[in-house]
């Protein structure tokens, strides 16, 4: 048999390469295999210089459009990086069996490693595995061994979700980007120029990049347990458009029916603040009635959309504990409020009219109109079913593992948002606006002119 040649022999190995790690995805076979071929057939200096250019246009995507390459190259590059390193043959074995997670055939004595078919990396600091069981294996024997796991794999925690019949998802959270210390307010911004609407600044991403969300068209509904931090999402938007409230480009108001304690500190900043059921009603109605009026005034200018001025400010009504308006307050009024707010949160986008809601507990029976919101912060959370309701269905298996952020200061304001064009979530945490940060704004905002609140 003719010796094969240099080209062959490598296509050859690439190939079995493959086949002998059958559990380790097609990419890097089917890659090896596609380089080799390329080789044998255009030779070594044409493949060199496909490779190369490849190689130059993911570093050019890279430094030119860092935001587009984190969402879409990073996560497939850092799954691949794992796939091949972290969670590689012998070493997941060893990782398996020190955890008791192997099965032995009692006839043939042949260990059998639960086998990986999927690598998923979201985030830099969240992979999710998806892994076939051994047949006699069960979800709940690897959430038992969770915690060995976790220390295995030097990762923080490992969360277990069931995908199908004998295959789990081991979601693994390698480590808390964020310090034990909150994250500062943001520098007051002085003029109107210094801020856009479509881009507030909220806090950090994991990636140590601020966390920005529009402010424009937009519905941003925050859910988390008491303690979580929701506060710092009520506080952190007025901050960041604090020159366009001075301005009165931007007019909110605030329901507190928690006796007005989360807002008291800041009640001048707002155009009405209800602290009371009655008051609650009239603002929401109000909010409407003003909403009406806008649309009535963009028609007959024939436009679509607003544009933020003093006569067409941007309109923010914030609801702390949405809850206690869509669905604990008096049942003869509740079903009025979730008609004005469904009103108002379908018709308000263009008209510059938005809603902000705070929920401890996100599900549809509490918060009806939850799917009408247009952004979402899943803040730490009671249950991991809560996490696909608010963040949207698959994303606690992608790594949103909100339900196993602890509740204590270190971890308030901990989160995780779905940004828009993104399937995967990010993780990120809101700053943390002191007492004296609010009383600051409040002076930077109604310095120079007469208080505007007015108590509905
Ligand atoms: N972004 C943050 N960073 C660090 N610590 C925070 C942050 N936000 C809040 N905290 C801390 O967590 C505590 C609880 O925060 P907060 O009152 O905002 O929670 P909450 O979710 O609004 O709770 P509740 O629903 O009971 O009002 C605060 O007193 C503060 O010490």
């Amino acid at each position: 048999m003719p010796k094969p040649t240099r080209s062959q022999g490598l296509e050859v190995r690439a190939i079995k390469w493959g086949v002998r790690h059958p559990g380790m995805v097609a990419v890097p076979a089917g890659l090896a295999t596609a380089v080799t071929k390329s080789a044998v057939e255009w030779g070594l200096p044409t493949t060199s210089g496909i490779v190369g250019g490849a190689l130059l246009g993911v570093a050019g995507w890279y430094r030119g459009h860092p935001a587009s390459f984190d969402q879409v190259a990073a996560p497939w590059l850092r799954a691949f990086r794992r796939r091949w390193l972290t969670y590689v043959g012998r070493r997941w074995a060893d990782i398996l069996s020190d955890c008791d997670l192997v099965t032995v055939n009692r006839r043939t004595d042949a260990m059998a490693v639960p086998r990986i078919l999927r690598v998923r990396s979201a985030s830099p600091s969240i992979d999710t595995i998806h892994v076939r069981l051994n047949r006699g294996q069960t979800p709940s024997l690897f959430e038992e061994r969770a915690d060995a796991l976790a220390h295995a794999l030097l990762a923080q925690r490992v969360a277990v979700v069931k995908i199908k019949p004998q295959v789990i998802g081991l979601v693994i959270e390698r480590e808390n980007p964020f310090g034990a210390d909150p994250i500062p307010a943001i520098d007051l911004p002085h003029d109107a120029d210094e801020v856009d609407l479509g881009a507030i600044e909220l806090g950090d991403t994991e990636y140590g990049t601020p966390w920005t969300q529009s402010f424009l068209g937009q519905h941003l509904f925050t859910a988390g347990a008491t303690g979580s931090g929701k506060g710092s999402l009520l506080w952190s938007p007025l901050r960041g458009m604090a020159p366009l409230l001075r301005d009165r480009l931007v007019v909110p108001d605030v329901i507190d029916l928690k006796e007005g304690m989360e807002t008291e500190i800041g009640a001048p900043l707002f155009h009405r603040r209800a602290i009371e059921w009655a008051d609650a009603v009239s603002v929401v109605e109000s909010f409407r009635d003003e909403l009406k009026a806008r649309q009535a005034v963009l028609r007959e200018q024939g436009k679509r959309k607003f544009t933020p001025s003093v006569e067409t400010p941007l309109r923010l009504l914030q609801i702390d504990e949405l809850g206690m308006m869509t669905s604990y307050g008096p049942a003869s009024e509740v079903r009025g409020v979730l008609k004005l707010l469904s009103e108002i949160m379908t018709q308000g986008r263009a008209a510059g009219f938005g809603v902000c809601g705070y929920v401890q507990e996100p599900t549809k029976d509490t918060v009806p109109i939850r799917e009408l919101f247009t952004a979402r912060v899943c803040l730490s959370v009671t249950s991991q079913s809560q996490v696909d309701m608010v963040l949207g269905d698959g994303m606690r298996l992608r790594g949103a593992l909100a339900d196993e952020i602890p509740l204590d200061p270190a971890h308030a304001g901990i989160g995780f948002v779905v940004e828009q064009g993104s399937c995967n979530p990010l993780r990120v945490r809101a700053s943390f606006q002191t007492d004296q940060d609010i009383r600051d704004l409040v002076a930077f905002v109604t310095s120079g002119r007469p208080r505007l609140h007015a108590v509905a």
